[in-house]
């Protein structure tokens, strides 16, 4: 399954939505996998804390400064012309190439909840994926004599670890707002039984039609799998390594602390979606649905209110 579903047949296919949204869990979790390689570093993510850029006039944190040049390059080359992707970044630069045509398929909004993405992924996921990689930083400077905040700072990867938090934040942003594939799909299925919590406002009912709980069981099911697979450190024989009793790497022992040896903490990859994504992705949801009859003339509701169920 392709990380969009814009070239399918029907990209309102709620199977072919869901298999997008099935397969921008590898992206996700293996781009977390990448950047837990680094320790948090967190003056990357402080405004005004790197005096280079502030001498070029940029008044943001390293990481904003990467997604401003990044997200303008991408800009260039056409980047986010496709109703999928939301750049972090405004006022980007007009591509160099003509626009593709891509099928309309929103009813025009303004929902865009990339800003409380960025602060999510600062507070709440980066300090859960980089625990092992901070701690061990965090032991070498004591060894070298270091105490206190000064035990985080740094183990210098600030290059890498904002080249991998860009790409995060593009996955999971994109991830976020296919919740507005989710919304049109079961929108045009069905619009009489959403017209009336559109129209009272009412965001309870709207969010309790689109939920899923058997979707989202066998998606948290699904993925502690996929992390617990991916996030395996494999040894030069080929074999997973795990913690022997003796607490030495081999394979056999049992896995105490199973882990310690893993690259991602699989609980973590489920928190992370539990707490976070999946209730985003349907606040876009419910967001996109409040603003679906903008617009439209009171006959062309009717004509959605008379619309048989597909
Ligand atoms: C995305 C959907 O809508 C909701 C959001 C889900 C999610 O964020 O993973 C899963 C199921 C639904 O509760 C869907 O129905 O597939």
């Amino acid at each position: 399954m392709a990380q969009t579903n814009l070239l399918s047949a029907d990209p309102l296919s709620l199977e072919t939505i869901r298999g997008t949204l099935i397969r921008l869990e590898e992206t996700i979790i293996f781009s977390l996998i990448e950047r837990g390689q680094f320790a948090l570093n967190p003056t990357i993510y402080q405004k005004g804390a790197v005096a280079q850029l502030k001498e070029l006039g940029f008044q943001g944190s390293w990481l904003e400064w990467f997604l401003a040049e990044i997200e303008s390059f991408h800009a260039k080359a056409r980047r986010y012309t496709s109703p999928d992707e939301y750049p972090f970044t405004s006022n980007l630069p007009a591509p160099l190439l003509p626009p593709l045509q891509f099928p309309t398929i929103f009813h025009p909004n303004t929902v865009n909840v990339n800003p409380t993405i960025l602060n999510f992924y600062i507070h709440f996921i980066l300090p859960r994926i980089t625990a092992n990689a901070t701690q061990a930083l965090a032991a070498k400077k004591r060894a070298e004599g270091v105490q206190g905040a000064a035990e985080w700072e740094d183990d210098g990867n600030w290059g890498s670890a904002a080249t991998v938090d860009v790409s995060v934040l593009q996955a999971i942003s994109k991830r976020v707002h296919y919740g507005k594939f989710v919304s049109e799909s079961k929108f045009r299925s069905k619009p009489s039984a959403f017209i009336p919590h559109i129209q009272a406002g009412n965001r309870q009912a709207l969010e309790d039609l689109i939920t899923k709980p058997e979707v989202e069981r066998a998606l948290l099911h699904r993925l502690r799998k996929k992390a617990s697979l991916y996030g395996q450190e494999i040894g030069p024989d080929g074999e997973p390594l795990v913690n022997g009793k003796n607490g030495v790497n081999g394979t056999n022992g049992h896995a105490e602390n199973e882990k310690a040896k893993a690259k991602i903490d699989a609980d973590v990859v489920v928190e992370i979606y539990e707490s976070w994504l999946i209730p985003l992705t349907k606040e876009v949801e419910v967001d996109y649905l409040l603003q679906r009859l903008d617009g439209l003339s009171e006959k062309e509701i009717e004509a959605f209110m008379s619309q048989p169920a597909k």
